[in-house]
């Protein structure tokens, strides 16, 4: 099982995998970005007011490493999802393991494919979201950076902002290096406060993008209506 740093995830609302992939994994998923057939669907961003940049769907079945991350990241991720709605009085308790969690999906109407590979430019950026596809969520999330900064591209950081009822927002810039993951909550996350938890809503972007090129993984658990 792949360890998180909980205690991070909890304090500041994410935690690094450094290296999950390989420089060599990184550029084969670059590589494969123009081969149509492995993607169900392309989203231009700026066509929905997401931003600006493109991004792709994988299809089923996923390429062997993508399935391999959601079955090795999903455990660990399930015993903190499965704290954190205990405490924010959720009912909701996600199964050890990650084809059951999609079987319950797909029996909710959610069966398309989540991961996602996303494309950035010159001048593009991703607007800070949350990447809700029905009512079956998965508290956390994955990305993984594909590019390197500073060589292939500059500017584009990954934003994680949090912002509690009736509060500003906060916002952390997360340092992330070639084949390095973040990981995040896909929306709401306890917090603990002076009395007691608190629930905080997430949202994650990518700042404009200076210079190169800037590809990204994005690893989701549920899948998509
Ligand atoms: O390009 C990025 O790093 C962000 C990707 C993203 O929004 C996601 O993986 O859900
Ligand atoms: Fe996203």
């Amino acid at each position: 099982m792949v360890q998180i740093n909980k205690d991070a995830l909890n304090e500041t609302g994410y935690c690094l995998l450094t290296g999950l992939l390989s420089p060599s994994e990184c550029q084969s998923f670059v590589n494969g970005y123009d081969d149509d057939q492995r993607y169900r669907s392309t989203v231009a961003m700026a066509r929905h007011g997401f931003g600006q940049g493109e991004y792709r769907y994988f299809s089923y079945p996923l390429p062997d490493r993508i399935l391999d991350l959601r079955n090795s990241l999903y455990p660990a991720l399930a015993e903190i999802a499965n704290e954190w709605t205990a405490r924010m009085g959720v009912a909701i308790r996600y199964p050890a393991v990650h084809q059951d969690y999609l079987k319950r999906c797909h029996q909710n109407g959610q069966e398309r494919p989540t991961p996602l590979i996303l494309r950035y430019g010159e001048g593009d950026y991703n607007c800070l979201h949350q990447d809700l596809y029905g009512e079956m969520v998965f508290p956390l999330q994955v990305a993984i950076l594909l590019s390197r900064p500073e060589t292939d591209f500059e500017g584009g950081e990954f934003i994680l902002t949090e912002q509690r009822a009736r509060m500003q927002s906060r916002a952390e810039v997360i340092p992330l290096k070639q084949g390095d993951a973040v990981v995040f909550p896909v929306n709401h996350q306890p917090k603990k406060g002076k009395r007691g938890d608190y629930r905080v809503t997430m949202r994650h972007g990518v700042s404009r993008i200076r210079s190169g090129q800037r590809h990204a993984l994005g690893v989701i658990f549920h899948d998509a209506k």
